[in-house]
């Protein structure tokens, strides 16, 4: 048995799998610019994260539907339900399906129907974080915003991604105080490829309480014993550094200095149809690379339920928690 986890770095588009590409693009008469599955594979080799994007946006286009939407949800949760993850927290990109003309509701009625039956069907406790995209001005946030207004029982949070470099977090003050104000919770990916400034500004300007990724405070020892003190969650995600080459290979990645900084790190899978991995996988491989010990691992699975938004349902916490205390490594 995997150790129980929660997973709180997760695109839900970066889950479809060339399969599953493939398939909705039949049902939906989508003509995808890759022969075969094993062509599309071919083409995940990535310089940096836009290189990522470029595809990550453009195999969007086979998710047309309320139905592609609750599939690819349903597919992840099943592979996620495996790898020992208990509570999944999804990002979801809607500007990136607005843009193609797949509305608000179509997203989020879509990916709710395969939350909303998780738990029965897989175990998986679930909350939704809706990203906008950092390379969109504030003005398409702010009326991201407002296009969500009628599905806020259905949103827990929002967050922040796409590409980082030359679009800091202050760009989006405005839209989360908005968001604060609605009662949403915070999060954005901050020193992924950007600097740790980017890091001091979403906490600082934004109001997050947790970062994605965060890789790069390891610059910044000051920021580094801020975090540490703040206890601020760091949402790494060891494969997908590898793929978008911020780390050279796992061998080389910061987190076991991290942990031993004291930063409350946690491991998760980002986009795991393109960086090779899930959850559990995640995990293993950091195992095998870095030489985690399972002091090490129980340290991180516990700091996962710990950074979930479940505070509004502190039994479940305990209990998960109380499931990786009684947790055996095999
Ligand atoms: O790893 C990522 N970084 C930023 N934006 C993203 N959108 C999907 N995956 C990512
Ligand atoms: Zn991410």
């Amino acid at each position: 048995m995997p150790i129980p986890k929660a997973e709180l770095h997760l695109h839900i588009e970066g889950t479809l799998e060339p399969e599953l590409a493939f398939a909705l693009a039949a049902r939906n008469g989508v003509e995808l610019p890759y022969a075969d599955t094993g062509a599309l594979r071919e083409a995940y080799r990535f310089e940096d994260l836009q290189s990522f994007l470029n595809l990550y946006y453009e195999l969007m286009a086979v998710l047309r539907t309320e139905r592609d939407f609750d599939d690819l949800a349903d597919a992840y949760l099943a592979r996620a339900a495996v790898q020992g993850v208990r509570h999944a927290e999804i990002f979801f990109d809607p500007q990136a399906h607005m843009a193609r003309g797949v509305g608000m509701g179509t997203v989020v009625e879509g990916l709710w129907r395969a939350l909303g039956r998780s738990e029965e069907t897989h175990g998986v406790s679930t909350r939704l974080i809706m990203c906008f995209l950092r390379d969109e001005s504030a003005e398409s946030a702010l009326a991201t915003l407002d296009a969500a207004k009628p599905y806020l029982d259905r949103i827990t949070g929002v967050g922040l991604d796409s590409a980082e470099v030359g679009h800091p977090p202050a760009k989006f003050r405005e839209v989360y105080e908005a968001a604060a104000a609605l009662g949403l919770r915070r999060v954005a990916h901050a020193g992924e490829e950007g600097p740790p400034e980017y890091i001091r500004e979403a906490l600082d300007v934004l109001g997050v309480e947790r970062i994605d990724h965060g890789l790069r405070c390891m610059e910044d020892p000051g920021l580094v014993e801020r975090l540490v003190r703040e206890r601020v969650p760091l949402t790494l995600c060891p494969l997908s550094n590898v793929r978008l080459r911020t780390v050279d290979v796992l061998a080389d990645h910061p987190l076991p200095a991290m942990l031993d900084a004291g930063l409350m790190c946690t491991v998760n899978s980002d986009d795991p149809a393109y960086f090779g991995g899930y959850a559990g996988d995640n995990f293993d491989a950091v195992r095998e690379s870095l030489g985690l010990t399972p002091a090490h691992l129980r340290t991180l699975a516990r700091n996962s339920f710990l950074a979930a938004f479940l505070s509004d349902d502190e039994p479940r916490r305990a209990r998960y928690l109380a499931e990786v205390d009684a947790h055996t490594p095999a």
